[in-house]
């Protein structure tokens, strides 16, 4: 168990952002392995809810790739170790284990439009859903949201088949993510049931596909994928799709896919500002029966300004502290709990020069090109990557990391830090660079 559980942890911490990895997996705690289930204990229900809602079938995939075998995790919290044996949780857990299939069938129910708090970020992309849950099939078909990583794309998608549940409780809704259905195709192809596939996709009333970009490179899920979408548009019913960016701009999709994609309405999320990021933290606080005064929150809300997924993190890690140290939580104890985070993201001394000077020298360009303007590939991809560590590895603010790059908008470099981060969770390549420049800008 503990080379698997090392194993894990070496892979997560490249998948994961600092603030995610510290918040969910340096704080759970391999019990036992056992009729191959791995029991895992975390800290608090909100720690248990993410990890079965967002880990479980990761560590299902790394066990398939460290021992090729089905290794299920079952979480479990410090209470369940008191009252319940393992096996009581073990059966009652199991099938929840594998995350993509509980998401097949069912809408996570906190993803509601009531949960969804609007601000200039998701406006439109908040009014555009509401209008195709109200209508579905006819005014945006499809309607395509797009933008960065934990801004709310699959949270509104969901909203929206939650809302026509509630209107037609016997509406067939579906929701995937793209790469559920490609497994789904594949294996149906394995087993050779690709008629029942057809079927159980081609007849639903609304069809969610989520993060549509990992469509790229799958040549025969994309055919399959452009007969099921013709179908259900012919029928007039609704498709929404998600993805971090723009049809065209998706590596590898069949132009008559990204045409058909542009036949609705594309709307983009964009991070929340500060009050935004504010009024998310208030309403889950609120939701998880939390006592955290207003000036607290905006701390928090002001500490973490890209990502509402990491900002959730930040609560989570806040409320854990106060736990910890029975404390009520205020602003300085806040502080106190995100400190390590930042100590930790940021290293003493190191400054946007100096990762500049590495980059380049590691990927044999001058700093001037990566200050520049030109967009070949070979520049543009060093540059994102130069953009991301200088996030990452330093305090400096977007608009200061786009002046030490020419004079570039704060947007860039949100969208090239977004861009890397996505890059970071599937490219073998990308991951290697990041860890080979992390060591060197450590000397
Ligand atoms: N405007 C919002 N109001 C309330 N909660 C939000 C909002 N935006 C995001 N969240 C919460 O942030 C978390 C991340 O959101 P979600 O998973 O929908 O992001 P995403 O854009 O689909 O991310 P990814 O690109 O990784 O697929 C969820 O818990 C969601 O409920």
């Amino acid at each position: 168990m503990d080379s698997f559980w090392e194993f894990l942890q070496k892979k997560f911490q490249q998948e994961f952002a600092a603030v995610s990895y510290q918040t969910w997996i340096e704080s759970a705690q391999p019990l036992k392995l056992e009729n191959q289930k791995i029991f895992i204990c975390v800290p608090s229900s909100l720690h248990k809810e993410y990890w079965e809602r967002n880990i479980s079938t990761k560590v299902v995939e790394a066990a398939y790739e460290y021992s090729n075998q089905e290794i299920v995790p079952v979480i479990l919290l410090p209470n369940d170790l008191k009252t319940t044996q393992p096996k009581t949780q073990t059966d009652n857990t199991a099938p929840q284990a594998t995350n993509h299939l509980v998401r097949e069938a069912h809408l996570n129910s906190k993803y509601t439009f009531d949960s969804f708090v609007t601000g200039s970020g998701n406006q439109m992309a908040h009014a555009a859903a509401l209008v195709v849950s109200e209508e579905p099939g006819t005014m945006y078909n499809p309607l395509f949201i797009y933008g960065g990583v934990g801004l709310g794309k699959t949270h509104l998608m969901q909203a929206i088949g939650h809302r026509m549940l509630d209107r037609d409780p016997q509406a067939n809704v579906k929701y995937i993510s793209s790469e559920s259905f490609a497994n789904d195709f594949i294996n149906s192809i394995q087993n050779r049931t690709q008629e029942e596939f057809r079927n159980e996709y081609r007849t639903v009333d609304l069809l969610l596909v989520d993060d549509i970009q990992f469509f790229a490179d799958k040549e025969g899920t994309q055919e399959e994928f452009f007969h099921t979408f013709n179908t259900l548009y012919n029928t007039k019913k609704q498709i929404v799709l998600t993805s971090d960016r723009l049809p065209n701009e998706i590596p590898k999709l069949q132009e008559r896919l990204v045409s058909r994609f542009k036949w609705g309405l594309s709307v983009d999320i964009t991070a929340p500002d500060l009050e935004t990021r504010t009024a998310i933290l208030r309403k889950k606080a609120i939701a998880e029966n939390l006592e955290i005064p207003d000036d607290a929150l905006s701390y928090i809300a002001s500490q973490i300004d890209s990502n509402v997924r990491e900002l959730e993190g930040a609560l989570v890690r806040v409320q854990a502290y106060s736990t910890m140290n029975n404390e009520d939580i205020n602003i300085s104890l806040a502080a106190e709990a995100l400190k390590d985070l930042k100590d930790s993201q940021h290293q003493a001394g190191l400054t946007i020069s100096k990762i500049q000077t590495q980059v380049a020298k590691y990927y044999k360009l001058t700093v001037d090109d990566l200050k520049g303007k030109r967009r070949n590939k070979s520049i543009v991809v060093p540059r994102q990557i130069a953009m991301y560590l200088s996030r990452e590895l330093t305090d400096s603010s977007l608009p200061k990391i786009g002046q030490e790059f020419g004079g570039k908008d704060h947007t860039t470099v949100l969208h090239s830090c977004e861009k890397i981060a996505k890059l970071l969770e599937s490219d073998l390549n990308i991951q290697h660079d990041l860890t080979n420049l992390k060591a060197s800008l450590q000397n």
